[in-house]
């Protein structure tokens, strides 16, 4: 049976030290501020602004959320980045994705101050972590939590295979980085790979972020491997489950995390994490 990776446990450890770093920040009159663009209704963005607005509030850091009718117009959006930029109490923008497709999101995106683009989405920002930049800059926090959570649990890195499976800009490209950065020996997949249980059966280190409930079942996984599901699916009856047949990858794999209880609340977190980080870093 494997060791399942506690990610509720691991951000309720994390929040509490960014509880402490909010207070000793507050001491020299410094208060972190988080900005959440929401634009439309979308259901599970709804959820996870809120929660964003919950936790920021709860650890002490003055939280904005800020929303817009779905049919906003890209002018309106980028001013109030625009304003965000410039409030010396906002030092963490975010806008929620999947945006409206009247918006353009890249250009959105581009208009946050680098400085305070908590997502780390913004191109000055990729580009310093695909070139393992020295220095202080935010990184996506999704990734940002699942090393987090990978050195907790002792999980080597360097000298390892490390896979993942799905590419998106959010997740699987910034993880790219860090393993690599981090000396792992890193493949990514995609849907049109050929034979990928031939990469999947070697991996030590599995990351899935496909979008698709039991897309990874105990026979695509090495004994002793790693799963990180990344995944967020509804099932037939409404529960949220991951990409990876829990069940059943947990009698082969040495450490998984599950669905819900793993990279989600460690990605929020990690972003509480990172909002402080901007503060400290703008000094
Ligand atoms: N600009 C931007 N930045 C993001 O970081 C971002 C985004 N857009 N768009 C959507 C994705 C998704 N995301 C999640 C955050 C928390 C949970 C989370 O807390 N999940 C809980 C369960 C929550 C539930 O019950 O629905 C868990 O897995 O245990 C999940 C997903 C952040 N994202």
């Amino acid at each position: 049976m494997a060791t399942i990776i506690d990610g509720r446990n691991s951000a309720a450890e994390l929040n509490a030290t960014t509880a402490r770093r909010v207070a000793q920040l507050k001491k020299k009159g410094i208060v972190p501020g988080i900005a959440v663009i929401l634009v439309g209704d979308d259901p599970a963005s709804v959820i996870y602004t809120r929660n964003k607005d919950r936790k920021a509030k709860k650890l002490g850091i003055r939280s904005i959320l800020k929303r817009f009718p779905a049919d906003a117009r890209q002018a309106e959006v980028l001013a109030t980045i625009q304003e965000f930029n410039n409030d010396d109490r906002i030092n963490a923008i975010l806008v929620q994705s999947p945006l409206p497709s009247q918006l353009d999101e890249t250009t959105l995106v581009q208009a946050i101050d680098p400085a305070k683009d908590v997502d780390g989405f913004h191109p000055v920002n990729v580009g310093k972590l695909y070139g393992n930049e020295e220095g202080n800059y935010p990184i996506p926090c999704t990734p940002r939590g699942i090393m987090t959570m990978l050195s907790k649990y002792q999980v080597p890195i360097a000298g390892s295979n490390a896979v993942i499976i799905g590419r998106s800009n959010l997740v699987g490209k910034p993880m790219l980085s860090l393993l690599t950065n981090a000396n792992a020996t890193v493949t990514m997949l995609n849907h049109l790979t050929p034979n990928p249980q031939y990469y999947t059966q070697n991996a030590d280190l599995l990351i899935v972020g496909v979008g698709q409930p039991n897309f990874i079942h105990a026979a695509d996984v090495k004994k002793g491997a790693t799963v990180i599901d990344v995944g967020i699916n509804r099932n037939s009856s409404g529960h949220l489950v991951g990409d990876v047949d829990f069940e059943d990858v947990q009698k082969v794999a040495a450490k998984i995390t599950p669905v819900p209880g793993g990279v989600g609340p460690m990605t929020i977190a990690s972003l509480m994490e990172q909002t402080v980080d901007l503060a400290e870093w703008s000094e």
